[in-house]
């Protein structure tokens, strides 16, 4: 078989990123208990968590910002304790410490990049050019940044994490404060990423988000990675498939409380929860009841698990996150 004989002796790909064991402490707060990670090359990971929880924290020492307290890492198959520079020069970060200034264009801001990368004059000029093509600044190249729209300038710091062609990428939360039409630019630009062969990390408090771009998602919570997997495993984890009957009348509420057992009240929305797995049997049997005590409900939903019922059940009550409150 001529690719066996063309592939021998050729190690595998390292994963993009391994950890094992990543601790990280501030003062006497715990902020990351002992982090493992395996992230294969070409996939998108997302590390999902509440306000807090470590998420800016673990890329910091992903990227070589800050050093861990404890732990191994490989990125890009260096390690992070002994060859910082050459994970330095596979990755590219952007987010909540962006590169971009404000008071010179979007394509000085490519060309300086350009410079650090150490790339020729001509080389340079034909990257930015590309890339800010690619990333629809073309128009806005010649315009102080400061006057860019936060997408234009999340597309821009995307775009000058390009210019040094990295592996793997970096994301702490790229689409935080962004309105949905930019968000779903900003997720055709990720999906292009991978496409295109590079490594994507991506940190979000938006459980939407996780769910459309990544392969898989690890939720971190109180410095530990509470659940681990794709999000259709995630979901099988937790019982969150339940019915929603709501009332307009305090009164048949009430009696609908009185006739359900199991039931959650919630009675600020007058509205009673009933676990259920959303079959036509079990719909038939919470209706016959319904009608048995003469309860009339004036809406009904049916809500199967999804990722917000994970990110509650692992993460405790307390915790809201923009998804969630969006649906309040
Ligand atoms: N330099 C620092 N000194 C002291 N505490 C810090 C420092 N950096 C982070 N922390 C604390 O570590 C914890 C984790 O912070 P981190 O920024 O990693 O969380 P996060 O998950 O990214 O949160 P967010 O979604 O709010 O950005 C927080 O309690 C934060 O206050």
């Amino acid at each position: 078989m001529p690719t066996s004989t063309k592939r021998k002796g050729r190690r595998p790909s390292p994963p993009a990123v391994s950890a094992v064991g990543l601790r990280k402490a501030y003062g006497d707060k715990t902020v990351l208990d002992g982090i493992d990670l395996h992230i294969p090359e070409g996939s998108v990971f997302a590390l999902l968590g509440p306000n807090g929880a470590g998420k800016t924290t673990t890329v910091q020492i992903l990227s070589t910002l800050i050093s861990a307290d404890g732990g191994q890492a490989q990125v890009a198959g260096h390690d992070l304790a002994t060859a910082p520079q050459a994970v330095r020069g596979a990755i590219g970060v952007t987010g909540q410490f962006s590169a971009v200034d404000g008071l010179i264009t979007g394509e000085e801001n490519m060309r300086l990049m350009a410079d650090l990368h150490h790339l020729s004059r001509s080389r340079g000029k034909q990257v930015t050019a590309e890339l800010l093509e690619r990333f629809d600044l073309a128009d806005a190249a010649g315009k102080p940044v400061q006057s860019y729209s936060g997408g234009m300038k999340r597309r821009l710091d995307i775009a000058m994490t390009l210019v040094g062609g990295p592996r793997i990428i970096f994301l702490d939360e790229p689409t935080t404060g962004l309105d949905p039409r930019s968000r779903h630019t900003m997720w055709g630009i990720i999906r292009e990423l991978v496409t295109g062969g590079v490594t994507v990390f991506l940190t979000t408090q938006y459980l939407e988000e996780a769910d459309e771009l990544a392969d898989r998602i690890a939720v971190l919570n109180d410095g530990r990675i509470a659940a681990e997997g794709t999000a259709e495993e995630l979901k099988r984890l937790v019982p969150g498939g339940h019915v929603r009957l709501r009332f307009t009348d305090p009164h048949a509420y009430r009696n609908a409380l009185a006739a359900l057992r199991d039931a959650r009240r919630d009675d600020e929305a007058l509205a009673v929860q009933i676990p259920s797995g959303g079959s036509q049997r079990e719909l038939r049997s919470l209706l016959d009841s319904l009608d048995a005590a003469g309860i009339e409900a004036d809406e009904l939903t049916v809500h199967t698990p999804d990722l917000d019922d994970v990110f509650f059940a692992l993460t405790g009550d307390d915790v809201a996150t923009p998804a969630k409150e969006a649906t309040r």
